[in-house]
């Protein structure tokens, strides 16, 4: 049965004359005014557009809209707000409850559609007049989109998908399936769809010259996520669906357009495959329940009918080309409910949804907004505005439908009896404003068949059986029927071959890939296998190499050790025989040190020796001064003193002098005697200046005051210092006595002094001698010592003869790191080499310069005495 479809069409009719006359009069304002036109403006200049710049190539989007009959149980509303005007009019007039009435205006509204379809309309009829031309259009190849727009409850599942008995109520979705199936399918499909579905088969022309076949894949937009609903793992409680896997959109390639990207697509073979299919949609679709349904549905559902077409030559071959072959959509799309969130009692996720359906309700309302905004602008000359598709993934999925690739029509579904006035308000200014839009009709270029060149050919099964059976037989009436099952037989055995070689080509893609994949697998498996084996020959190569390598430091290492233990060896016997010598010089150095301790208590003894003799010597020459001195004194004062009693006096403090002299200057100490001379001294009476002068008695008093004792019992000194005083304040008359007494010394005494001063000398030379065999003694003993306690750095004259050449050259750079120990060595040894061999010592200066100055201390104290015995004599 052919489709007498033909719906009105919105270009073509007339608009009512108040509006025409109105919107005409506005244009013409617009027109004459050079600003920006207002909103109000705009859409009277697209009211008069759409009459007077009709252009043929252009197709607006179809509005249409159904009114739901009063179903049972639904509550009623008292005064109905909506009333049909004619089949594309209706007036709405805001009761006095509805926000309208309160905030705006109570004057009704008037709503154009496509069509009007009031309550009575049957499923069939609803159909036939909304989606059959656009079902035709998707068999010629054309996209088509439809979808139901509408508060809840106000019928868009029932228009969409129906309800049981599908004979009577079922939906425009079932339809399409069969419709499709009717026409490509043949008598036979149509016969059996009708047995199981109860569907009036509906069949539209279709172009012969192509095979068709069908797909389908069923999505859902569930809170701005995009799902699968033909996918097996669907779970239908509502924590597993929380991990229900999100499809993505994607861009295709070849058209830039969005698509859901893995979503489950299904080949269609039949009617009841896609009843199945449906089915199973719907089963997994969201629906939850809010305060205002209980069946509402909270989610977008999207039907999608894939036509793939592949072109038949007039040979019968089927061209498989891609190139000639092509893909159109028909999307039937079941919104969700529209109505908005403040009025559902709405909360928590129920909430979510409701802002979700919304926003994506709300985005698709501005793109229809501005396309129609962008249309007037475009036609003025202006810039158009960006469209938010992008904004929602239902604007974003169907935009190029919206741009112009395919005819789209909106369902908009109205329940005047359970829906308040506001809401389906909001919904009809949205198919006012979605209605005025136009998208361009696409062109098909017709392909020239005749001399199509392809590889991708095959013969059509059923058409080649067919031609040959009518070459056989005359045809008749009753052959005809028998010809058109034979047809209908060729169509299905050709529409199986089409679907066997659908699925061989898949098959072989499949193999293919997994051929290739097993290819490149294998391939690279055996270039890895081959660089492995490359890898182990080098690295058993490198092992052999370092094999050779290490056998031969291994013997290197041998003969090192070897030569390391010789010397180690020879190291040993080294220190042996540094110990047997270390022993030696042990005793040696005891002997020397019982040797050093007798010459010491030799020197000592020689110092003592010498001291006395010294001692001696010091004795001799002070007698011989005092007598001396004695001598010229006497001398003087006989020459001098003619009065006996003064000659007296004089001789008897003379004496004095001479017994106070040796009684202080001859002892260490000043003793009882030089205390009696003293006494007397002080009771001498009639002492005169010149007495004491010439007795040279102050001048003694002098001294002793200014000598130093020891010991001083009797203050001598003091009461010479008293007496010196004294004698000094006397009256002077006297001559000065003669000065120099040394210089009349006698010969004999003369040749003593130097016969002391020849011994004095001798014994010098021999304290030299024992003092230098005590010092090398001392020397030797510190060598021996330092030789046990501390070992020296090496310096650069140290000897290293003990290593040998080989070493030498197998050292060189490094001996001071490595020969340490024997450098420690040959120092020691040289060291008491030395010790033994030098005659002139190294060091011990010291102990020379010490002695020497001992010797010049005594001759120091010699020349001090020699001194002091002048200035007594003076
Ligand atoms: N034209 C009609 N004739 C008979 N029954 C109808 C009609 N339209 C709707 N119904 C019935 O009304 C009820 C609600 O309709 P439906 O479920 O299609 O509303 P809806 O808009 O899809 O709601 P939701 O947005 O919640 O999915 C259903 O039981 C449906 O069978």
């Amino acid at each position: 049965m052919q489709s007498t479809y033909s719906g009105p069409s919105t270009p073509t009719r007339p608009a009512t004359p108040t509006q025409a006359t109105r919107s005409t009069a506005t244009a013409n304002r617009a027109n004459n005014n050079n600003n920006s036109p207002t909103r109000k403006q705009l859409k009277e200049i697209t009211e008069v557009n759409r009459y007077i710049n009709y252009d043929p190539e252009k197709e607006p989007i179809k509005a249409f809209l159904r009114i739901k009959p009063n179903t049972d149980g639904e509550m009623v509303v008292d005064d109905p707000y909506i009333q049909v005007i004619d089949q594309v009019e209706v007036s709405m007039t805001p009761p006095e409850n509805s926000n309208a009435y309160r905030t705006r205006h109570r004057a009704s509204e008037r709503y154009r559609f496509t069509k009007v379809f009031n309550e009575d309309t049957d499923q069939a009829t609803f159909y036939n007049e909304t989606t059959l031309t656009l079902v035709k259009d998707v068999l010629q190849g054309e996209n088509a989109l439809i979808f139901a727009y509408g508060v809840t409850n106000s019928g868009k599942t029932y228009t969409v998908m129906g309800k049981q008995p599908q004979s009577e109520h079922a939906g425009l979705l079932p339809r399409t399936m069969n419709t499709i199936f009717n026409s490509i399918g043949g008598n036979k499909s149509e016969a059996k769809i009708q047995d199981n579905l109860s569907i009036t088969a509906d069949k539209v022309d279709i172009d012969t010259n192509y095979e068709y076949g069908i797909w389908v894949s069923f999505n859902e937009i569930y809170n701005e996520q995009v799902y699968d609903l033909l996918s097996t793992a669907i779970t239908t409680t509502a924590a597993s669906r929380q991990k229900r896997t999100q499809l993505q959109l994607k861009y295709e390639q070849k058209t830039g357009n969005k698509y859901v990207a893995d979503t489950t697509l299904i080949k269609i073979k039949s009617m009841a495959e896609a009843d199945a299919i449906m089915r199973l949609g719907q089963q997994n679709r969201q629906v939850f329940s809010t305060l205002m349904n209980q069946t509402s549905s909270r989610s977008h559902s999207i039907f999608t009918i894939h036509v793939v077409r592949c072109p038949v030559d007039k040979n019968d071959f089927v061209i498989e080309d891609p190139y000639y072959a092509s893909l159109s959509k028909l999307s039937i799309v079941d919104l969700a409910g529209s109505e908005r969130y403040r009025n559902t009692n709405s909360s928590g996720q129920r909430l979510k949804e409701a802002g979700n359906i919304n926003k994506s309700l709300m985005v698709l309302g501005q793109c229809m907004e501005i396309l129609r905004l962008n249309q007037i602008k475009n036609d003025m000359g202006k810039n158009p505005t960006m469209v938010p598709f992008r904004h929602s993934k239902l604007t974003e999925l169907f935009k190029s439908t919206f741009e112009g690739e395919g005819k789209a029509a909106i369902i908009v579904n109205v329940n005047p009896h359970d829906t308040g006035y506001d809401e389906n308000s909001h919904v009809m200014k949205f198919a006012a404003v979605a209605k005025d839009i136009t998208t361009w009709k696409q062109t098909h270029h017709k392909i020239d068949l005749q001399n199509v060149e392809s590889d991708a050919k095959r013969l059509r099964a059923g058409a080649a059986q067919r031609r040959y059976q009518q070459q056989q037989q005359e045809p008749s009436d009753d052959e005809d029927d028998t010809n058109n099952v034979l047809f209908v037989n060729g169509l299905i055995a050709q529409l199986d071959e089409l679907r066997e070689k659908w699925m061989e080509a898949e098959t072989r893609s499949t193999t293919m890939e997994s051929d290739i994949r097993e290819k490149i697998s294998r391939e690279m498996y055996s270039q890895f296998k081959e660089m492995q084996n490359k890898c182990l020959l080098a690295l058993q190569g490198e092992n052999e190499m370092m094999d050779l390598q290490l056998q031969k430091k291994g013997y290197s290492d041998e003969a090192l050790l070897d030569k390391l233990q010789k010397r180690q060896t020879s190291i040993l016997e080294e220190l042996t025989h540094l110990r047997t010598k270390f022993d030696e010089f042990d005793v040696t150095k005891n002997n020397l040190l019982d040797k050093i301790t007798k010459l010491e208590q030799e020197n000592q003894k020689e110092r003592d020796r010498s001291n006395y003799l010294q001692q001696q010597l010091d004795q001799h020459s002070t007698e011989k001064e005092e007598e001396e001195e004695d001598d010229d004194d006497d001398q003087s004062l006989t020459k001098e003193n003619d009065d006996p009693k003064a000659q007296d006096a004089f001789n008897t403090f003379l004496s004095l002098r001479k017994q106070l002299r040796k009684s202080i200057f001859k002892k260490e100490e000043l003793c009882k005697d030089a205390d009696i001379i003293m006494n007397q001294v002080e009771e001498f009476e009639n002492v005169t200046f010149k007495l004491a002068k010439e007795t040279k008695m102050g001048k003694l008093l002098k001294l002793i005051a200014q000598e130093e004792f020891e010991k001083d019992p009797f203050q001598i000194k003091s009461r010479a210092m008293r007496l010196f005083k004294r004698y000094a304040q006397l009256p002077t008359s006297y001559e000065s006595l003669s000065k120099n007494t040394f210089s009349n010394m006698a010969e004999e005494d003369t040749t003593d002094i130097q016969g002391l001063i020849a011994e004095n000398a001798k014994l010098k030379q021999r304290i030299k001698i024992l003092n230098n065999g005590q010092k090398r003694l001392k020397n030797a003993f510190e060598k021996t010592k330092w030789t046990m306690t501390m070992i020296p750095p090496p310096t650069e004259d140290d000897d290293i003869s003990m290593i040998d050449g080989d070493d030498e050259q197998e050292n060189n750079g490094n001996k001071n790191s490595q020969q340490s120990q024997h450098v420690q060595i040959v120092n020691e040894d040289s060291s008491l080499k030395r010790q033994t061999t030098d005659e002139s010592p190294s060091f011990g200066d010291e102990e020379d310069e010490s002695y020497e100055s001992d010797i010049a201390e005594i001759l120091g104290q010699m020349k001090r005495q020699k001194r002091r015995r002048k200035l007594r004599a003076r």
